[in-house]
């Protein structure tokens, strides 16, 4: 009996323990899937973040802006006459012009955030609607570097990524992007060296630079816009600076900024050229087509010379000055005066045939066609982060 009884009970204990291991083993299967699908779903959300391609589209039409002059008693001065263009992914833009053109003020249009004292009219649109920075789609940087000078490289990006990433993403995701984008930009060498400040040793201008513009691009931004990201920077940290935005462009963002006057080197990373002067256009269209359009205006560029320094050449009054002391000297010591556009023609008389020969030229009706081919694409809406 005893034996049946004992024999009994451990057939039922072992039922119970197999019932139970199975159930256990189904709890967990069960956890694991779920698990594993909340994964994948989060995974899915925030490669979103990290992957995600759009088709994107940025157009301006005849924007003007206009500020009020004399405490606003009637008076205004226009600081951008009709501005129109356009901007597409995988391309990296320059505004270029001479100081006082207007690139500033053309950026911040683009980017809604002109001063409230500037009156804007004409259309910006991103993807078919009005866009303003401040929902992840559209990334702006200053030319000032506002850093903390006691975190380092690695611990500025981490903080930055925590706050403004979705909460979605998980610590390894999150750290993923940060390794990424130090590689990106270039900082792997510098990654756990300090920022500094004014008592503490620390990343050198250009290292500055590169990190500022990696805290907008954390978050995957479809439009870059960046005033001057290479001024204050040696040609070397400027040319980085610009191959680092080249590569965020190719990842299939728009990326435009401002830049004063770039060398050689750097106004060849450029695929597309916004040339102003006073506002107005002076020229819009692929960068490497500039020089043939400056040809047929009858400027054409010297063989050797930068192109980017012969443009603004033609279009910065300050060279007026210059010209008229040096002509009145050459003609005081009785040396014959070389004949050439530079002596014959004032900037402003440059700016104007120039200014005219865009108009009528094939850039701008180029340029106004691709804006209404634009306008009829379809595009899929912007997510808003
Ligand atoms: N909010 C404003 N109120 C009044 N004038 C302004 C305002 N913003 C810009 N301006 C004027 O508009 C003109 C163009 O300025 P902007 O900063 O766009 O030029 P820029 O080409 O970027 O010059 P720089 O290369 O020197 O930075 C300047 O004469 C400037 O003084």
């Amino acid at each position: 009996m005893k034996v049946e009884e004992s024999t009994e009970n451990e057939l039922e204990q072992s039922e119970m323990k197999v019932e139970e291991s199975t159930e256990n083993e189904l709890e967990q299967s069960e956890m694991k899937v779920e698990e594993s699908t909340e994964n994948e779903l989060k995974q899915s959300e925030s490669s979103t973040v990290m992957r995600e391609k759009k088709e994107i589209y940025l157009v301006w039409e005849d924007v003007t802006a206009v500020v009020a002059k004399n405490l606003g008693k009637g008076a205004t001065r226009k600081l951008l006459n009709r501005q129109s263009g356009y901007a597409l992914p995988d391309r990296i833009m320059a505004i270029m012009g001479p100081s006082g053109s207007g690139k500033s003020t053309l950026l911040d249009a683009l980017a809604g955030r002109l001063s409230s004292n500037v009156i804007m009219s004409g259309n910006v649109l991103l993807n078919g609607k009005q866009r303003k920075i401040g929902n992840g789609s559209i990334s702006y940087t200053t030319q000032e570097d506002f850093l903390f000078g006691t975190l380092t490289v690695k611990e500025t990006l981490t903080y930055s990524a925590h706050l403004r990433l979705p909460s979605t993403m998980t610590k390894d995701e999150i750290n993923s992007v940060i390794e990424n984008t130090i590689m990106k930009m270039g900082l792997q060498d510098c990654a756990d060296n300090k920022v500094g400040n004014w008592h503490l040793r620390g990343l050198s201008g250009g290292e500055k630079r590169r990190l500022s513009i990696s805290l907008e691009i954390l978050t995957q931004p479809y439009v870059l816009f960046l005033d001057e990201p290479t001024s204050g920077l040696d040609s070397a940290s400027a040319l980085f600076v610009i191959h680092a935005l080249k590569n965020i462009a190719l990842d299939g963002r728009i990326v435009v900024c401002s830049i004063h006057q770039p060398s050689g080197y750097i106004f060849d990373l450029f695929d597309d050229l916004c040339l102003l002067s006073s506002g107005e256009t002076i020229y819009f269209g692929e960068a490497k087509l500039a020089v043939k359009f400056f040809a047929e205006a009858g400027f054409p560029c010297p063989t050797r010379r930068n192109p980017s320094d012969h443009f603004l050449r033609c279009i910065n009054s300050d060279f007026d000055k210059m010209a008229s002391t040096l002509l009145r000297s050459l003609r005081d010591s009785a040396v014959s005066v070389p004949s050439n556009f530079e002596t014959s023609f004032t900037t402003e008389d440059i700016k104007a045939k120039l200014i005219e020969k865009y108009r009528s030229s094939e850039y701008s009706i180029n340029t106004r066609k691709k804006i209404r081919q634009i306008a009829l694409i379809n595009v899929s809406s912007l997510h808003s982060r």
